[in-house]
């Protein structure tokens, strides 16, 4: 556990984006509390910059593009440095996203002179910096397992927010952890972190996942067909990044956070269950033997499970707002419908499939959601696409018989990411993309498709 007797130094990882921002919120109103270590972004260098500069951080990281050169990564990343500290001298002070405007000494302004990480392997190098006390991974998608296993192996406290790290490691990330050394930060989960602790695991009887429904809640199957990626990205709830709206409104969202429950709290599967509460007020249930149910009530803000991660296991003082009692207000439960939204269902059985795939099951639906996005496929083709990649998902011929390693999960998410691509790549409609298995790549090839591994490089 990080000491006490001095501000926690925290690395943050994907900064730039809605967890990241909110996350040097809350880093800015509790400098006794916390102090930036390293920031660690994808490719928004202006954004990174600025926030580098207004937090004088140590240690910046920056992926760059796809395709990008290292110089050319660090060149922008210093060019963008250059312009913060420009704009920093010119107004002192800078407008940060979701933080406002930071005061920035002119002094400080011009003597900053940051150590840069530059390319793929950067937010896994600022994840593994000995001098760090706390990683927070707010990094979208399984990108996001390689600075998991940097951060767990350094002996920092794991405060994790990006789900589909632990969702695809499985037991390999599990297995590197220490006993409490992964913090929750997705609300679900640290809401059921927060009940647990009135009870002994052998009180808990289940755990109950509460689940918004999304912006399609109530709609069939057939209503869902023609929805648009502008009305996928309409949450009733929350205001978070591109990824995890598009999997609230398909409830993949809340099929990857049964698993995540699963594997945090070491609950049976079967003992793990997801209710729709269309307020998003109550965050999570622990039910215990004698009948008892405990739930974690708050505003939807997650500047209250980003602070109590990175203070783990201790609260901040104003971290958000409490409910208001005045106010009157009803809380609403409703089953799901696993008609319309198969997402929960097939992830379960793909947990209780093998290990690998769920991993299979977040590389197709990633791959699905972008093509959404991108106008290449409907709505339901993305949960439908999932479906039919872990269908065809054969382990024995895709990474072998052996025990799973990093590798053989890299394998298999490299396959499922070819094979959801195929269903559109190579269907010749892309606007009717439906998956045969000759579209599906040879699992034997699977080695050289997709994308390059995320921790093989190391
Ligand atoms: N937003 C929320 O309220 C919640 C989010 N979560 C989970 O938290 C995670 C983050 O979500 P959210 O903040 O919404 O996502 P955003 O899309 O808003 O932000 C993603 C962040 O990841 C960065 N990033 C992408 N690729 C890399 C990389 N290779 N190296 C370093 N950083 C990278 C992005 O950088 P850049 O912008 O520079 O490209 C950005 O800072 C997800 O796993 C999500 O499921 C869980 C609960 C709630
Ligand atoms: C805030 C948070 O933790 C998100 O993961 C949220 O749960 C998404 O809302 P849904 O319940 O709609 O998936
Ligand atoms: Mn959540």
């Amino acid at each position: 556990m990080p000491p006490t007797d001095r501000p926690r130094r925290i690395v943050v990882l994907g900064s730039t984006g809605s967890i990241g921002t909110q996350a040097l919120d809350i880093i800015r109103r509790n400098p006794h509390l916390f102090e930036v270590t390293a920031l660690a972004a994808g490719s928004n260098a202006r954004e990174l910059a600025r926030q580098a500069l207004a937090f004088q951080v140590p240690v910046v990281a920056l992926a760059g593009a796809d395709g990008m050169s290292q110089g050319d990564v660090e060149g922008g990343l210093r060019l963008h440095l250059a312009g913060a500290r420009e704009e920093a001298l010119e107004r002192g002070q800078l407008d940060l996203d979701d933080v406002g405007l930071v005061a920035v000494d002119t002094d400080d302004a011009q003597a900053y002179e940051p150590t840069l990480l530059a390319g793929p392997d950067a937010a896994t190098q600022a994840a593994a910096l000995e001098h760090a006390d706390v990683v927070l991974n707010g990094i979208t998608g399984s990108i996001g397992l390689a600075p998991t296993l940097a951060a767990l192996d350094a002996g920092h406290l794991l405060a994790l927010a990006n789900k589909e790290s632990l969702i695809v490691g499985g037991t390999l990330v599990k297995d590197r952890a220490q006993p409490g050394q992964i913090a929750p930060v997705d609300s679900e989960h640290s809401a059921l972190a927060q009940a647990l602790r009135s009870g002994t695991p052998d009180e808990v009887s289940q755990l109950i996942v509460t689940a918004s429904g999304g912006p399609f809640r109530g709609k069939t199957r057939e209503e869902l067909a023609d929805v648009t990626p502008e009305q996928a990205l309409q949450h009733p709830t929350w205001d978070m990044g591109l990824m995890v709206t598009t999997n609230s409104a398909t409830l993949v969202n809340k099929a990857l956070e049964v698993i995540e429950a699963h594997l945090l709290f070491d609950i049976p599967l079967d003992r793990v269950q997801a209710v729709v509460h269309p307020q998003s007020v109550i965050h999570s249930m622990v039910e215990f033997v004698d009948g008892s149910t405990l739930a974690q009530a708050s505003p939807p803000d997650m500047r209250l499970p980003i602070a109590l991660g990175l203070n783990w296991p201790r609260r901040v003082p104003g971290a958000a707002q409490a409910c208001d009692w005045a106010r009157p207000q009803e809380w609403a439960f409703e089953p799901l419908d696993h008609e319309a939204f198969p997402a929960i269902s097939l992830a379960v059985r793909a947990q209780n499939s093998g290990p690998t795939h769920m991993a299979v099951y977040n590389a197709a639906n990633e791959e699905a959601v972008h093509a959404f996005h991108a106008g290449t496929i409907g709505f339901l083709d993305i949960v439908d696409t999932i479906a039919a990649v872990l269908e065809a998902y054969a382990p024995e011929t895709v990474i072998g018989t052996g025990p799973v390693t990093i590798d053989s999960v890299l394998s298999a998410e490299r396959w499922a990411r070819a094979a959801a691509r195929a269903r559109w790549e190579s269907a010749g409609d892309p606007g009717h993309a439906h998956t045969e298995a000759k579209h599906l790549p040879d699992a034997a090839a699977s080695g050289t498709a997709g994308p390059s591994p995320v921790v093989g490089e190391q």
